[in-house]
């Protein structure tokens, strides 16, 4: 099943064409990376794919929703899209686990329930011993867990990952590249911006952007690398 798609989408700011005609699918269980040069789109995609800016031309569905249809947008995105972006916006004032509660409690969640949904998948992701401590006393793989968490908690099947390994050492990296690949087979689709054909490597599919075209898809899966 697809569960976003793009047809056709171009974004365009001023004279500034940052995506000129992208069309792209990611299926259930689908790891899908992009690369490509810096400015080349990669991260309008993936704001136009999770519904956090709208295209100029084309269309964008989630779950088969055209999320131009699409009334409340921010609820659409709360309940089927998780972020993790490489600055991870964690709230410092916050507990790990009232950070991956959050999402949650804005839904509706009563607290004692979001907190156990938010316990078992900082679980899920190795950190549920950390869920009382505060981002600035966890390290950075630490702090990055508990931003996956937060993307993944309520069973959101949308995954939007920014370079989502930036400031991390390779182990580290290998682990959050894991813990979405993992997450990838239990049903999620999952686009990752990647600079490193390191962690390409664990994708189905590699979609290169260059000026704001797909210049390249491939739709070999590197075994050999993992
Ligand atoms: N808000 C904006 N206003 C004007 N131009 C923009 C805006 N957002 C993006 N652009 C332009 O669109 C193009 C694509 O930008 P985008 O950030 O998507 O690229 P990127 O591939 O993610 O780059 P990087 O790897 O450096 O993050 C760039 O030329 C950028 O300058």
């Amino acid at each position: 099943m697809t569960v976003v798609e793009l047809r056709d989408v171009t974004r365009e700011h001023g004279q500034a064409h940052a995506l000129r005609g992208v069309s792209l699918e990611v299926a259930q269980g689908e790891l899908v990376a992009v690369m490509g040069p810096s400015g080349s789109g990669k991260s309008t995609l993936l704001n136009l794919a999770g519904g956090l800016d709208r295209p100029t031309s084309g269309t964008v569905r989630i779950e088969g929703r055209d999320l131009a249809e699409v009334r409340d947008l921010a609820a659409l995105r709360r309940g089927s899209v998780g972020y993790v972006f490489q600055d991870l916006n964690l709230i410092p004032s916050l507990t790990a686990a009232e950070n991956v509660m959050l999402p949650r409690e804005l839904d509706g969640v009563r607290a004692a329930q979001a907190r156990k949904e938010a316990l078992a998948v900082l679980a899920d992701v190795g950190v549920d011993q950390f869920a009382d401590r505060f981002p600035e006393e966890l390290s950075g793989g630490q702090r990055q867990r508990v931003a996956i968490a937060r993307a993944l908690v309520g069973e959101r099947r949308l995954l939007l990952a920014d370079e989502p390994t930036g400031a991390l050492d390779t182990a580290t990296g290998d682990e959050i590249l894991s813990l979405l690949r993992n997450r990838c087979d239990e049903g999620a689709a999952v686009l990752l911006v990647t600079h490193e054909p390191r962690y390409a490597a664990w994708a189905d599919r590699v979609v290169y952007l260059r000026d704001g075209l797909i210049a390249e898809a491939s739709a070999v899966r590197l075994e050999s690398a993992r």
